[in-house]
């Protein structure tokens, strides 16, 4: 597997099947698309490849909100490494894309830039400047430039088509059957364990951090606030915890989204680590406290009902 920051230079340009989208989450309709596109690839003899933005296009345009993310960086190339794509480009959203007309988009990106063959979207796709075009459009145009174009139909949950949207609602309202549904796997976030403040060891409740989004990036995870939660890659098993997902306003007024998982019973060093964070279920909103005091008696309170809702015995008897 291999990510290209933006375009491939020409000697590593191969002829290629690319689906095309942001793919946040790597939830089952784009799971079901992206298994028509290995298929299609293997059969014609092309590399299965990914075009997708980052940052989030919205994410570029300062007068709108930045999209809530449901995967970091290192999920979405995981997740889309498991459903079998060989290449990833992330392209950078920027001006010069916002601007570059479908047609123009069509010719400098998908031929000149990936050679793609085999091109697939979902049929609600929108592209080129101020989203103009469509999957049709898409068809057309490959005909032109002689690629063909697969529409994939949309893959419905309920009486509702599966999407990115709807799996950030379902997440902010801490519903993870609903999100584990148009997942087909738990919700989880991983990232390599990262320094924080060495304050939460003063507290009592040593935790390990996880950074959810990107440095320098405006945008805000899909969901905040107090979670029991399993956490692997510390030892065989998956550990049970106790996490605040949260910009931690009692103790910081930097705009930095950190994850923050306390480990029930365990002790070791995990910095520089790959862990990966299950969430169970949402306990409560972050707050503001008045003082260490009180932050420390509402962590003490999330870790006993964390300890509850994940049947183990209180205090770790
Ligand atoms: C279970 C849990 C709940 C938390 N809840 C809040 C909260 O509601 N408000 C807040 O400002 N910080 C909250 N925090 C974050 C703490 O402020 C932070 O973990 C502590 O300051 C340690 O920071 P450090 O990891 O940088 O040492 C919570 C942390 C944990 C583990
Ligand atoms: N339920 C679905 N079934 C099949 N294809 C889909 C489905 N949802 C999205 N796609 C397609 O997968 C590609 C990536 O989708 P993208 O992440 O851009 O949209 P999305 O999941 O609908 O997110 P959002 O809700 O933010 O618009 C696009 O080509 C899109 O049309």
């Amino acid at each position: 597997m291999h990510v290209f920051r933006g375009l491939p230079s020409p000697l590593q340009r191969i002829p290629s099947a690319v689906a095309i989208g942001n793919f946040d989450g790597v939830h089952t309709g784009h799971q079901a698309l992206l298994a028509g596109l290995v298929d299609a690839a293997r059969e014609r003899g092309l590399v299965p490849s990914v075009l997708t933005f980052e940052p989030h296009p919205r994410e570029f345009f300062p007068h709108l909100d930045p999209v809530p993310r449901i995967s970091t960086l290192c999920d979405k190339v995981k997740r889309l490494l498991d459903c079998g794509i060989e290449r990833i480009y992330m392209m950078p959203f920027n001006e010069h894309i916002a601007r570059e007309g479908a047609e123009t988009f069509v010719t400098n990106v998908l031929v000149n830039g990936l050679d793609a063959r085999w091109v697939t979207v979902g049929e609600d796709f929108r592209f080129g400047s101020g989203r103009a075009a469509g999957a049709h459009d898409l068809e057309r145009l490959g005909k032109e430039h002689h690629f063909e174009t697969w529409i994939s139909p949309l893959l419905f949950h309920g009486t509702a088509k599966v999407s990115s949207t709807r799996l950030r609602a379902a997440l902010s309202e801490g519903d993870f059957y609903e999100a584990e549904m148009m997942l087909g796997h738990p919700y989880t976030m991983s990232g390599r364990v990262i320094h924080g403040q060495a304050l939460g060891r003063t507290l009592g409740y040593p935790t390990l951090n996880i950074a959810p989004i990107p440095p320098g990036s405006r945008a805000r995870p899909a969901l905040a606030g107090v979670f029991a939660v399993k956490v692997s890659g510390l030892g065989p098993a998956e550990q049970c915890g106790v996490a605040s997902l949260g910009l931690r306003p009692t103790v910081s007024s930097a705009r930095r989204w950190l994850l923050e998982t306390h480990v029930f019973d365990w002790k070791g060093d995990a910095y520089g680590r790959p862990v990966t964070v299950r969430f169970i279920e949402r306990i409560r909103g972050e707050k503001k406290f008045s003082g260490l005091e009180e932050l420390q008696a509402a962590i003490a309170a999330d870790a006993r009902r964390a300890r509850q809702i994940l049947g183990l015995a209180p205090n770790g008897e």
